[in-house]
């Protein structure tokens, strides 16, 4: 099939695809088209994006049961970390199998390897991954094929060809307390975030009614917006979100991480004096803090680095940085450099973050760059 063919023939299937999200009407979806067939960079993503849906929502549902049994159990302030780590390997194991069965020759690289679960010291541990990841997949899996599947993981990353990055659970400290975490994975292509999914169990679908539904799957396919579903549902319906459009920075708020290990709170405080923001910050653990920008909910992520050294994880923020952009928003480093996928599994070229909606993030970026001047 020739090149164009073929983008048409995407085009067919991504118009209906696109309209079922949209509920668009036809002249629109035609324009949608037409706007596509101009570009010269058509992304077109859509098995890709069903699958990492499936394997998102797969991996959220081991990790609620996981949840479930520690309160159940009454073991969530006794237990050390390792009913988590049971939660991460599970996760990582179960959509590491589906993107194998899918996608055989894409790499990923996976926050979690399987070294804890080897041997006789990691027996239990072991045992108990085996039974919940079997919870969660089609095929029986033994518990060398959930090893194996979990050392998926391993890639080095980098520039050329495409792969996988996978974040089991993010925000492991938000998840212990039963606030909120994360399952993410996005797809890089030849160094660029193309698709990103997120699941937030915990996240209301609709934070005017905090009480409400919980569960948010967030997705952005590149050049087609970011959408938000339910987790979980029967329904597939989707919503397009976009960020707020807040035009004054002093009218904006701004969340963080809840760990201050994480993220400098005093410099957050301090660019936020300086934007002369008087609302408190929205603390909040993992990359649902990228979705809430996405979706409006709040208007600025700041991530200031606490130390010279910590390198962030292409994970911790490949799926939020893709959705936010594709809602509408900028991201980038302290530095105004744009995050940067192509060096392998850090952001080693990148120190710091900051989200924010494109009216205000210019500046965003230079209250930014005023307090922290030549801190790093
Ligand atoms: N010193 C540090 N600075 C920034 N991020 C850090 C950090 N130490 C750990 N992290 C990362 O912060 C992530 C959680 O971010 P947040 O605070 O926004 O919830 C962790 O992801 P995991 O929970 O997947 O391990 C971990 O990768
Ligand atoms: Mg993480
Ligand atoms: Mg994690
Ligand atoms: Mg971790």
């Amino acid at each position: 099939m020739s090149g164009k063919l073929q983008i048409i023939k995407s085009l067919g299937v991504f118009s209906q695809a696109c309209a079922k999200r949209l509920e668009v009407p036809y002249c629109s979806r035609q324009l949608i088209a037409s706007r596509l067939l101009s570009t010269s960079h058509i992304v077109y993503l859509e098995k890709e994006r069903a699958v990492a849906i499936e394997a998102v929502e797969r991996a959220s549902r081991v990790c609620k049961a996981v949840f479930k049994q520690l309160v159940n159990e009454e073991t969530l302030t006794k237990k050390d970390k390792s009913p988590v780590t049971v939660a991460d390997f599970s996760a990582q194991a179960v959509v590491n199998s589906v993107l194998e069965k899918h996608f055989p020759n894409d790499p990923i690289v996976g926050e979690e390897d399987s070294k804890d679960l080897q041997g006789e010291d990691g027996r239990v541990l072991r045992e108990r991954v085996v039974e919940l990841v079997n919870t969660a997949v089609d095929k029986p899996m033994s518990a060398e094929d959930v090893l194996c599947a979990i050392d998926r993981g391993q890639y080095e990353g980098g520039s050329s060809g495409r792969h996988w990055t996978l974040d089991p659970i993010d925000g492991t400290k938000g998840f212990l307390r039963g606030e909120q975490f994360a399952v993410c994975l996005a797809l890089i292509v030849d160094g660029q975030v193309r698709l990103g999914v997120v699941g937030c169990p915990n996240l209301p679908f609709d934070m005017s009614k905090p009480e409400g539904d919980k569960g948010v799957l967030a997705v952005a396919v590149q050049g087609q917006g970011a959408f938000q579903r339910k987790l979980n549902a029967d329904s597939e319906l989707e919503q397009r979100i976009m960020v707020s459009n807040v035009e004054d920075a002093c009218n904006a708020s701004f969340c963080e991480s809840v760990e201050a290990g994480h993220s400098n709170h005093s410099d957050n405080a301090k660019i936020a004096e300086l934007l002369g923001i008087s609302k408190q910050s929205v603390r909040m653990d993992s990359q649902c803090k990228y979705i809430a920008v996405a979706r409006g909910d709040a208007d600025i992520y700041l991530r200031l680095p606490v130390d010279s050294k910590y390198v962030e994880k292409i994970w911790d923020h490949a799926a939020g940085n893709i959705i936010i952009h594709e809602a509408g928003g900028h991201v980038t480093d302290i530095n105004g450099e744009p995050l940067d996928f192509s060096k392998g599994r850090t952001l080693s070229a990148n120190k710091g973050v900051i989200a924010a909606n494109s009216n205000i993030f210019e500046t965003v970026l230079a209250a930014v760059q005023t307090t922290l001047a030549n801190k790093y």
